[in-house]
């Protein structure tokens, strides 16, 4: 078996699997409808494979994980002959404009929005199991916004041609045309684009000259308030706070964020107080800020731009050249007055009592000196404003800022010391784009002031060539283009960094008056830029309506933040690596193609890697599902749309050849007995997970139905967290306890194969029995092994030929709408039947975050009063510790040492049957 390939092996446990009678092996007579049909696809040997070969073999997406621009209605409009046709897009809103800029004194920062691709979605099946969630299209909400991707980038104004040249080979000024005539290459003449800051008058010429653009000017203050209103409500880990090298992420309620302080440090310094949308008034400010630093720095150090004036700053050593509470104090405390020895009397205070010229002092030293003495200046002007008006909250914004940990940690500082503790400096993940995307809003009709927290996902591609924002050279037409990129940096021995890159964590030391820990040796060069991803607008996304408190709702159940879990997850996934580089380059057929797609894939998941493990919380509040979730990501962005899907068929095959003689010998049990084979099947079955290192290398130890059955054969009780006997009573009620007729259930399904045919297929007939509806939640974009909810319906056909149960169910739900029409026993009749119906969930990973479903999910939801989460992304990564409004069963199977010790103080391969009445 060692020796042979994985096809070879997937091969024969196929054949083999085909040759066994699943648990009952005296047994060969069928169940529900007693017909010889496996037997005879058995004797046809390969007509499994001829039914199946289909099943998940068309499911390739092309889009991100989360939808989509409205196709309902799409037609082409003129000529079919023409080539790239104009398409109509009736549903679509229309006028989106695609770009506005903040033309500042140093830099140019562009917001453009891009639209999403669509992808497939079987029409027919999900209008019929709308029907039957009653869900009508007038009753929706219709959303002004496209679905698409906000995309973040910035320039040195000094180079305002790139900026230019960018515009242009994107067509980003053709935005402003008709979306229902969305053409590629169609311009607009007229078009307008929204800019704010200076430049947006100083520059207005050459826009016109060289881009046939006008520009519409935006009121600076009004821009960078709707930019910062907007950051502040709709992206959940938006504002943060930095001491001391340490970064936390701060949860702002909505309804409690005005009034706050808004300081923005550009190259001079505005405090901005806000009371509102729209509602604010500039209470104050300092000449004294970005510009300052750079200026001076500049002549003073000779340095040749902003980030290399602050990297020399993390070499260098204040004291050199800061007056000192100490050097005035003979090397001591002024305690009295709470100062202590280390604190600046004066910046550059030294340079006078000292017999040295310019060229004694160095670079790295005046550099840091300048960086605190404007630091220190703005967050204590900062706080004394707070304190005028009575504000809690200050948010510091603008360019000036970059990130830099140093930086923040001495505005912070500033704002601690003065205030006793009392008031906290906080930050802006998209601290330098606050005007700009003030700008973008200006736009009317965009909607996206509309948009709320949970629809809106930030990815982090490897965002070539404009790294964290910045943009290195012309951008990159496609993927080859972008893999040629990588390559060429790995060519040159360059290490490719994530799209997000490093600060250094520690900074200040004691008190913010230490001088920062020397890291500039390892600080890369592009140091202090941006963390801000691509920010997908997902308007179909809502929150799972049967969260019990959907605000203090956290999926993540192990928090990355601890670096021991860090570590070892870190660790686990990089081994992986190979591995799945293997399978994924074999789904795309071997080709060099796909081998070049693999390596840079591999490279850029190892660079995100190496990335968050320097800086936790680069990319937002990191935890396990936000890391499986960024791996599917990166490999949708090198084009691998279902890396297992030759596995995913296989198994599915091979587990629906048995499926007969399980359900034959399941209905041939007792209620209880039957409810608890049920129970354990599904837990015996979610060892099928190509996700998890141990359950892989089990799998060359036999075939997929021999290990099923070893798994069975281990299911003892009591498991190591077993509430059966309390869903049992639930269920089938107990002396005076009536049982609970569930109207309608939700089940999250998890793997292919085994976990989904033998495990929770027999569950959700048994549910469809017992009277209640099924509606079977499934990924809408594959992630590793997991069950898609494009191919359950195919599945759940291919099952319903053995079973009536799951026919007439699934004919009532609309499942068979397609796939049953080879299907000839005459019976049509579901008017009587309770539905199977499949919704999609709105995500592409092994987890699930309940705070983003979709709406198809969300709409299922409303009549359900049982929630059953299946494996061990969905309820113990994830979920583990969400509470419901309903009932809420989670089952799984442990497959990693380490989880087992951790969450439920047991082993490898133990299980968790979790029951919760409802909330
Ligand atoms: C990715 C998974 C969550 C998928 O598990 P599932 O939800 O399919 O039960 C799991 O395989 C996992 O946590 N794997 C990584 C750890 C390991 O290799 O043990
Ligand atoms: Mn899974």
């Amino acid at each position: 078996m060692d020796n042979l390939t994985e096809a070879q092996q997937l091969q024969q446990q196929q054949q083999q699997s085909l040759q066994i009678d699943c648990l009952n092996e005296n047994t060969n007579s069928n169940s529900d409808n007693k017909n010889s049909k496996t037997q005879r696809e058995q004797e046809r040997g390969g007509g499994g494979e001829k039914d199946m070969g289909h099943i998940g073999g068309n499911s390739i997406h092309r889009s991100s994980s989360r939808p989509q621009l409205d196709l309902s209605g799409a037609a082409i409009q003129g000529n079919f002959e023409e080539r790239d046709p104009t398409i109509l897009l009736p549903n679509q809103s229309d006028d989106i404009s695609h770009l506005a800029l903040d033309i500042g004194g140093s830099l140019i920062k562009l917001v453009y929005f891009s639209r999403h691709e669509d992808r497939p979605v079987n029409d027919r099946i999900k209008r019929t199991i709308k029907e039957r969630l009653g869900i009508s299209n007038g009753s929706r909400r219709s959303y002004p916004i496209l679905g698409g991707r906000l995309h973040f980038v910035k320039f040195e104004t000094t180079n305002i041609n790139e900026c230019l040249d960018f515009i242009s080979s994107k067509q980003l000024h053709c935005g402003g045309m008709d979306a229902r005539l969305w053409h590629s290459g169609v311009s607009n003449e007229n078009a307008v684009i929204k800019a704010t800051g200076g430049g947006a008058f100083k520059y207005a010429d050459l826009f016109k000259e060289r881009l046939g653009v006008s520009i519409e000017k935006e009121d600076e203050m009004n821009c960078l308030v709707a930019g910062a209103n907007f950051l502040l409500k709709a992206i959940r880990h938006e504002a943060f706070t930095h001491m001391e090298g340490h970064k936390a992420f701060v949860q702002i309620d909505h309804n409690d964020l005005f009034p706050y302080l808004l300081v923005n440090i550009g190259s001079g310094v505005s405090m901005i107080k806000v009371d509102g949308d729209g509602k604010f008034q500039r209470v104050s400010g300092t000449n004294v800020g970005g510009g300052t630093y750079w200026g001076l720095g500049r002549l003073l150090t000779k340095c040749k731009s902003f980030d290399e004036l602050l990297e020399l700053s993390q070499r260098g050593d204040n004291r050199t050249i800061d007056m000192l509470v100490g050097d005035i104090y003979g090397g001591t405390d002024y305690s009295k007055i709470g100062l202590s020895a280390s604190t600046i009397a004066s910046s550059f205070g030294k340079a006078i009592s000292e017999n040295k010229e310019l060229e004694d002092y160095r670079p790295e030293d005046i550099s840091l000196s300048l960086l605190r003495m404007i630091s220190y200046n703005i967050g204590q002007i900062s706080y004394l404003n707070a304190l005028r008006f009575g504000l809690k909250r200050i948010f510091f914004g603008g360019f000036f800022i970059r990130g830099h940990a140093y930086t923040m940690d001495t505005i912070s500082f500033a704002v601690q010391f003065w205030s006793k503790g009392a008031a906290q400096a906080m930050f802006l993940r998209h601290e330098g784009f606050l005007g700009a995307l003030g700008a973008f809003m200006s736009y009317e009709k965009h909607g996206l002031d509309d948009l709320m927290v949970h629809q809106l996902v930030e990815r982090f591609p490897m965002g070539a060539p404009y790294i964290g924002g910045n943009v290195h050279g012309p951008p990159l037409g496609d993927l080859n283009e972008k893999i040629s990129w990588m390559e060429k940096f790995i060519l040159m021995g360059t290490e490719i960094t994530a799209p997000v890159p490093m600060s250094p964590p520690g900074t200040t030391g004691l008190g913010g008056f230490e001088v920062p820990s020397s890291k500039g040796d390892i600080l890369r060069s592009d140091a202090s830029k941006l963390n801000v991803g691509v920010l997908h607008l997902v308007p179909t996304l809502e929150v799972f309506p049967l969260l019990a408190d959907p605000k203090t709702y956290e999926p993540n159940t192990i928090d990355l933040s601890d670096p021991g879990e860090l570590e070892y997850w870190f660790t686990v996934l990089s081994g992986h690596l190979p591995d799945l580089v293997d399978k994924a380059v074999a789904s795309e057929g071997g080709t060099d193609d796909a081998k070049r797609r693999g390596d840079a894939f591999a490279r850029a998941f190892s660079a995100h890697l190496a990335r968050l493990m320097e800086e936790p919380a680069a990319y937002g509040k990191l935890g396990l599902a936000n890391l499986l979730e960024l791996r599917e990501e990166c490999l949708r962005e090198f084009h691998f749309f279902d890396a297992y899907r030759s596995i995913k068929q296989r198994e599915n095959e091979a587990s629906l050849a048995v499926l007969p003689d399980l359900l034959m010998e399941i209905d041939s049990m007792d209620e209880e007995t039957r409810l608890l084979t049920l129970i354990e099947g599904v837990l015996a079955a979610n060892i099928f997970d190509w996700g998890s290192r141990a359950c892989v290398d089990l799998y060359h130890e036999g075939t997929i139905i021999e290990i099923y059955k070893m798994s069975r054969k281990k299911m003892q009780r009591p498991w190591r967290v077993d509430d059966f006997d309390a869903f049992n009573e639930r269920v089938l009620g107990s002396g005076e306890k009536k049982p609970c007729q569930y109207k309608r259930a939700l089940l999250f399904v998890d793997n292919s194969g085994a976990d989904i045919v033998l495990g929770m297929l027999p569950l959700a007939r048994e549910l469809l029995r017992r009277g209640t509806e099924v509606v079977l939640v499934a990924n809408s974009l594959p992630a590793l092994n997991d069950v898609t909810a494009m191919e359950l319906p195919e599945i759940v056909a291919e099952a319903a030929k053995h079973c009536d149960i799951l026919r007439r169910a699934a004919e009532a739900g609309g499942l068979l709408v397609d796939a049953m029409i080879n299907i000839q026993d005459g019976t049509k009749d579901s008017s009587s039947s309770l539905p199977l119906m499949v919704v999609e969930n709105g995500c592409g990973s092994p987890c699930i975050d309940l705070r983003q479903v979709s709406s198809e999910l969300a709409d299922a939801a409303k009549d359900a009063d049982l929630v059953i989460l299946e494996g061990m992304g969905r309820s113990l990564h994830t979920n583990f510790n969400a509470k419901f409004t309903c009932d809420a069963l989670k089952l799984a199977m442990v497959k990693n040492q380490r989880l087992a010790e951790k969450l439920i103080n047991g082993n490898i391969y133990d299980c968790v049957c979790r029951f919760e009445p409802a909330c």
